[in-house]
């Protein structure tokens, strides 16, 4: 059973709310010759939690696990990352989901095994729970994405509810459009949610096939978000939000595998957000984390060491666009 923060206990400042899976990598080639697979930890939002915590940041992870293997890898994997895990609920019947992920042709399909999991069983109640009322009580942000508004009916609810409620944290949302999950689902939800948030990140791409559009200014105007990031790949990085907006190109990185790049960039963004760093600085830490991703065939990696990170945070611009990144 997950322990109760001690009453004088700050808490994690940042709290991560989402589905964890075992992933399972296996190729290069089709998912039918493929006989070995290599095990690691994947889902959006723990992966933000792992990049947060790498960053200095006292970070949790809410969620459902099952109580099998699998979901004691997570946890052990997680803990070992230093995140806060007193905030997991483990259930006896539901198991702990799973995706592959095949390698083939240049590119990565992603295959879920994850429909009646432990965390597709998250609802509302979920979020009245000790563990979790009193973690986010004392959070200065939740970050949770699109896939965990998907995953279920009950887990969208929740979402629903936490984004409606007074609060004292700031909302993060990743619009992590997965199609797959959509099927025969109405968005309407993570629209919603997508307008309650304070902080907003989306990948051009993903808004394109989401919204129609992958015009920042439309967007911001959709979603009335106070602060927007929108991602672009290889080229750049632009946030609008009331005071105006920021650019920062990508670095030039030797990309090996792209999955989970976006969740990193949420945690270096992130992560400089909470610590009061300029704007130019946390797209730039965003970058950062990314490119770090980017150069490993998990889905999260650790980020730049600490003087790296320092050194590139204060560079010149011209510093910065000459930068790259390669496999470590
Ligand atoms: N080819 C690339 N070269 C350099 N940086 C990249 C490249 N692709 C992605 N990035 C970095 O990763 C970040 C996130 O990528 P992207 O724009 O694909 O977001 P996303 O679609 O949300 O990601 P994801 O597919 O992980 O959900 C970018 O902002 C950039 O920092
Ligand atoms: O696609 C999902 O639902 C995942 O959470 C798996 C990956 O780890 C995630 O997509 C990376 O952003």
């Amino acid at each position: 059973m997950p322990e109760p923060l001690p009453e004088t206990a700050p808490g994690p400042e940042a709290l991560c709310l989402g589905e964890a899976m075992i992933m399972f990598a296996g190729g290069p080639g089709p998912l039918a010759d493929v006989e070995v697979f290599r095990r690691s930890v994947g889902g959006a939002e723990c992966n933000v939690a792992g990049g947060l915590a790498a960053l200095g940041v006292p970070t949790g992870w809410l969620s459902r696990l099952g109580d099998d293997g699998f979901g004691q890898h997570v946890l052990r994997d997680l803990r070992a990352r230093g995140v806060d895990v007193g905030g997991v609920e483990l259930d006896a019947v539901r198991p702990t989901a799973l995706y592959v992920k095949e390698s083939h042709d240049g590119r990565s399909r992603m295959h879920y095994y994850r429909s009646g999991s432990a965390a597709a069983a998250m609802d509302e109640q979920f979020l009245q729970r000790p563990e979790v009322r009193d973690r986010l009580a004392r959070a200065r942000l939740v970050h949770t994405t699109g896939i965990t508004a998907a995953i279920s009916t009950t887990s969208a609810d929740m979402l629903e509810r936490l984004a409606s409620e007074p609060r004292e944290f700031l909302l993060s949302v990743d619009l992590n459009w997965r199609p797959a999950l959509w099927r025969d689902k109405d968005p309407e939800s993570l629209w919603r949610l997508l307008k309650a948030a304070d902080i907003v990140l989306i990948g051009a791409d993903e808004a394109e096939v989401f919204a129609g559009t992958r015009n920042p200014d439309e967007l911001y105007e959709r979603l009335g978000a106070k602060t927007l990031v929108v991602k672009d790949d290889a080229h750049t990085a632009l946030v609008i939000e009331p005071g105006g907006r920021t650019e920062v190109p990508a670095l030039s990185v030797e990309v090996v595998e792209t999955v989970g790049a976006g969740d990193a960039f949420a945690a270096g963004f992130l992560a400089a957000t909470l610590q009061g760093l300029p704007m130019v600085q946390r797209l730039r830490l965003g970058h950062l984390t990314a490119a770090a991703v980017l150069t490993a065939p998990e889905d999260h990696a650790p980020p730049p060491a600490a003087e790296v990170r320092e050194r590139l945070l204060a560079a010149t611009d011209e510093e910065w666009a000459a930068t790259k990144v390669g496999p470590a």
